[in-house]
Order: structure tokens, then sequence, then C-alpha cells
């Protein structure tokens, strides 16, 4: 059978459709990896907490040929993103079982493959350094990693320390914050937070990521960075809250969360420096929230380099001092959006090169790029010890879509069909575009790209809100238009020209295609709905 995570199984239906014949093999006994949350959790396995929700919203996680159903909320609670993927095995026929012939002599024994993709997740070992907190030796309280926190059942009246403000640290802090007498947030470092939710209520990560966006940011990366941090100051200061990081805004992944602010300035959760030391038992638990070390004890140590933080790979993908390209690494990789995308695109790019049709540079010109990738990395992201394995995510995704010839045509989509052309320029940069051609072209693109605002909409659709008595709609169209020729004209200005500019205002214009969808219409009224004998219904 086969039961896998995210990677795993898009690495499956990817060798599925270049007509491979793959096995899978899974420590656990179900699909869904780190989204299977389990009350018991498997030994030596990573497990979630029982809060979860999904920082990527549903159309930027899900996989390109398979949009999320549109009454699944935006942003997903673990569950409902484990049916999603149960969605997708089904869907492709991805749970077939089925014995080799030879399965009673074959049962454990050695099997030879032709080639091997290694989807374990890149979240496997606890980073616990006791080394850094003297006299934890005598703590008397309790002490653990987050991977092991489940719920905040058992903090009922205690007072706890979380160690460290990534994603898990900030939403335990908060999960905590609602039973325990006090939570401490002890950060070293600092870190931006930023909201699921963008401009006008929408997904956060869907307003402001487009390829256009990328462009801007490309061309004034620091006069971007300036005034992305300006506007999070402006929701709330970062300073005020003790959170102020000394990184800029994109040189590491920021804290994803919508309570902490709210627990902060109830005084639930106390921001507080590094630990210096620990006296006895003052603090009743601390939850170490670092980051999880990568390992991968079956494969040859000659992958790992930089003492075991940076794997060797080509793309992230290839160990480059193989023979045959016949081993391939997917989902080791991390960015500020989702992961799902990216893996699906280097399972895409593996199983070409695995059938002949896309090769790979020599062994010499692989290591350079290696070399090349992690000294761009490191000048781009601050902390790049902790999190090896970050990457642009526009640049990654085209860079490996150009070679497999599905990186989409803008020109060409823009004179042919300039609906979605428009769309794929200034919309969110959604997984649909990079079936729109090439190997693996998929006749339901155009479809998913010119529906995913819909899909966006529906969950939202539960109550019919009153309308307003009179109200000016502006014309969509007329907006577009006008909006892209303003950006169009603003990306082109010199460096120098835009720095006289005031920043209001410049932040006015940058901001004009959120403010379109501010003014599309309001999200259709909903049907009648009834409830009847404890049961509700559409009507
Ligand atoms: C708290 C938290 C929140 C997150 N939020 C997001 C988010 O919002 N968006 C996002 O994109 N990502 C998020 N992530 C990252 C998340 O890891 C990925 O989305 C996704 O789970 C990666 O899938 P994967 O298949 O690569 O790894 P996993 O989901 O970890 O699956 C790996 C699978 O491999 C199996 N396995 C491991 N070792 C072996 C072995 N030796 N033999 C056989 N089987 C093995 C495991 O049992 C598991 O089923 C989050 C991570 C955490 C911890």
């Amino acid at each position: 059978m086969y039961v896998a995570g995210p990677s795993s199984l898009t690495s499956i239906k990817s060798c599925l459709d270049e007509g491979m014949e793959p096995t899978c093999f899974e420590s656990s006994d179900d699909i869904g990896g780190l989204w299977r949350f389990k009350e018991h959790p498997d030994p030596g396995r990573v497990n979630i907490y029982q809060s979860v929700i999904i920082n990527s919203s549903k159309e930027m996680m899900s996989y390109s040929d398979f949009p999320p159903p549109a009454h699944l909320p935006n942003n997903m609670h673990h569950p409902q993103l484990l049916s999603y993927l149960r969605l997708y095995a089904q869907t492709f026929d991805l749970f077939n079982v089925r014995q080799r012939p030879d399965f009673p002599v074959s049962g454990q024994e050695i099997q030879v493959f032709d080639a091997v993709m290694v989807c374990t997740g890149h979240f496997t070992q606890p980073h616990l350094p006791l080394n850094d907190f003297p006299g934890i030796e005598e703590f008397e309280g309790r002490y653990f990693h987050s991977w092991e926190y489940l719920s905040a059942e058992g903090l009922q009246g205690k007072r706890v320390v979380v160690v460290g403000i990534g994603n898990s640290g900030g939403g335990i802090a908060v999960d905590a914050s609602r039973v325990a007498e006090q939570v401490y947030l002890s950060t070293r470092k600092g870190a931006w937070v930023v909201s699921r939710v963008g401009a006008g209520g929408l997904p956060g990560d869907l307003v402001g990521t487009s390829r256009l966006d990328r462009l801007v940011q490309k061309l004034f990366p620091s006069w971007i960075t300036m005034m992305m941090e300006k506007k999070l100051n402006r929701t709330f200061d970062h300073r005020l809250y003790g959170l102020q990081p000394k990184h800029r805004f994109f040189a590491q992944i920021p804290v994803v969360n919508d309570d902490l602010l709210g627990r902060i300035i109830s005084g639930r959760v106390l921001v507080k420096p590094n630990i210096r030391e620990i006296k006895g038992s003052s603090v009743v638990w601390m939850l170490w929230c670092l980051p999880l070390a990568t390992t991968m004890t079956f494969l040859p140590s000659g992958l790992l380099t930089n003492g075991g933080h940076c794997l060797c790979l080509y793309r992230h993908v290839f160990p480059p001092g193989l023979a045959r390209p016949s081993l391939a690494v997917v989902g080791f990789i991390c960015n500020l959006g989702a992961i799902n995308p990216l893996a699906e695109m280097q399972a895409r790019w593996a199983t070409q090169v695995f059938k002949g049709l896309l090769t790979l540079p020599s062994q010499e010109a692989m290591l350079q790029a290696v070399k090349r990738d992690t000294s761009t990395l490191q000048n781009r992201f601050a902390c790049l010890e902790r999190h090896p394995l970050q990457v642009d995510h526009i640049p990654y995704m085209d860079s490996m879509a150009e070679e497999l010839g599905v990186r989409p045509n803008l020109l060409g989509l823009l004179l042919r069909e300039p609906g979605v052309g428009l769309r794929v320029l200034l919309g969110p940069c959604t997984p649909y575009q990079y079936r729109l051609r090439g190997p693996g072209q998929w006749d339901g693109a155009r479809q998913a790209i010119l529906t995913q605002w819909e899909r966006v909409a529906q969950p939202f659709r539960t109550r019919m809100p009153p309308q307003p008595e009179s109200r000016t709609r502006a014309s969509s169209s007329l907006i577009l238009t006008l909006s892209v020729t303003v950006l169009l004209l603003t990306t082109f200005y010199t460096r120098h020209s835009l720095s006289s500019l005031p920043t209001g205002l410049l932040y006015k214009i940058y901001s004009l295609p959120e403010i379109i969808w501010e003014l599309k219409p309001r999200l259709k009224p909903t049907q009648q709905y009834m409830c009847t004998g404890g049961s509700c219904t559409d009507h």
C-alpha cells in the first residue's frame, strides 16, 4: 500500500504520470505525514499539536493540478488539510493496493530499484541545546521540545517558558496562555510577526505576492523591505511589543500568528530576552521551540556539508557526487510560502531526470552551482544555519519550470488570453500557473486560475450581509487597466526618482492591486439557511 506524507504523495503521482512504477516505504500506518495528528506520536517522529492551523492558504498550498475544494477554509485546521491530501490520493489512485507477484518470497528482502526519491520530511530531529542554559541540570520543573507538545492539557495554572519564537514557539505560547497562569516567551533575536489575514480580509499570502510584486521587489529590494516593515509596524509597533528583530523583513521566515498580539496586550504572554541562567524551579515548565535538525542517517554522510547544516544537493534535489542521477531528495526545502508546490515541482523535475529527458550538468558544475546558491542564500537570508533549506519561491519554481518547459509564457498569455495573463502577472503565483503548458499540461489549469478567487470567497459565504443603500460601483476593468499602467510606470522608474517621491504616495501606488480586490463586487449573498429539528441546510 502506498502511504506517505505530502512530498511522497506528489512524488508517487509524478512517477505514475511518467509511466514509472513507484513503490513507497512509509514507517507509519497512514498517509498525511506531519499533518496527521497523533494522540500517541510515533517514537522518533515529529508531531504537530492539536490546534495547529496552516500558515499557507489553501490556494497557495495546493498541488498544481488539484485545486482545493471551494468549501474548505482558506487557512485550514490540520484535519482539513489531511482530508485534502486523502482526496488527492484517492482522485489520482495513489492508494492502489497491489502485492508484487513474488511477495511471499520478496517480503522484506533486498529489492533493487532504478531510482530512489527520499521524502522523509526535513523536520526529523529535535534540537535541544541544553549547554546554552546553565543550571538546567538542577531545574526541578519539566522541560521538553515542542515536537512533544500536543495541547495545553496539564498546563492549567502553571508558569510556562516557551524558548524560541519561530512559528511553533508563537503558536504554542498562544495555545498555552489560554490555560497557564503565565506564559513567558523567550527570544534571543526577536521576529517579524505577520497575520494570516491580509488586506481586505483576504489570505495574506495571496496579496502582494504576484510576479509583478516579485519584480518590483527585485528591482528595489531595500525600498520594498522598508515599505513592508513600515506597514507591519503601522499594524503594531514591534519595538513596543519587544519583538523587534535585528534582521530585515525578507531575511528570515516571519512568524505567522493572528493571536499573539492579543495575548501580549492582555499580559497573558510576556516577551522576554534570552535565558541567562536557570535557578531552582521558579519556572514550572519549559518548552523548547527551536528548529528541528535534518538527518538522513540512511544516506551517505557525504551528502551533508557545512557542519551538517546545508545539504549538498544540486537545486536542493540531486547529490552531485553520484555516478548516475538515481537518487533525488524531495521536500527538503522551505520558503516564505507553502512547501507542497515546491516539492511537487522538484518531483516533476526529478522524474524527468530519471527518465533521461533532462540531463544534469557535470559533477563539477553541480558542485559549483551548490556553492554559488549557498553563498547567494547566505547574503540574502539571516540565520542560514537555522534555515539552510530556504529559497525564494517564484525564482526557484521558475528556474525548475524553465528546464521542464512548464514556465508560463507571460507575453504569449497576455496577447492571447489577457484574462489569464493578467491574473498570472498581477494575481498570486498559484501552482496552477505551472500546468498551463509543457509536459504535464493540465486542461483545467486556466479554469483553476480564473476561479481561484471564487474558491477563496466560498467559505466566507455563511451569512447574507445587508446591502448598503447606495454604493458607487467602480468599474473593475477600468481600475485594472489604470493600475497596470501606473504599476508598470512605477516599476521602470529609476531608483533615484522613486526615492524622491513621498513614501505614502508610493505605498498607495504599489497597493493598487490590493485596492482592486477590495473594490471587487462584494461576495454574493448566501441562500437561505434553514435550521429545523437540529439540522441545518441551504435552501
Ligand atoms: C507546526 C508546523 C507548521 C507548519 N506549517 C506549514 C504551512 O503552513 N505551510 C507549509 O507549506 N508547510 C508547513 N509546515 C511544513 C511541513 O513540514 C510541510 O508542509 C509538509 O509536512 C512536508 O511534507 P513531507 O512529506 O516532506 O514531510 P512529512 O510531512 O514530515 O512526511 C514525511 C513522511 O515520511 C515518513 N518517514 C520519515 N522517515 C522515514 C523512514 N526512514 N522510512 C519510512 N518513512 C519515513 C514519515 O512517517 C512521514 O509520513 C509546517 C511544519 C510544522 C512543524
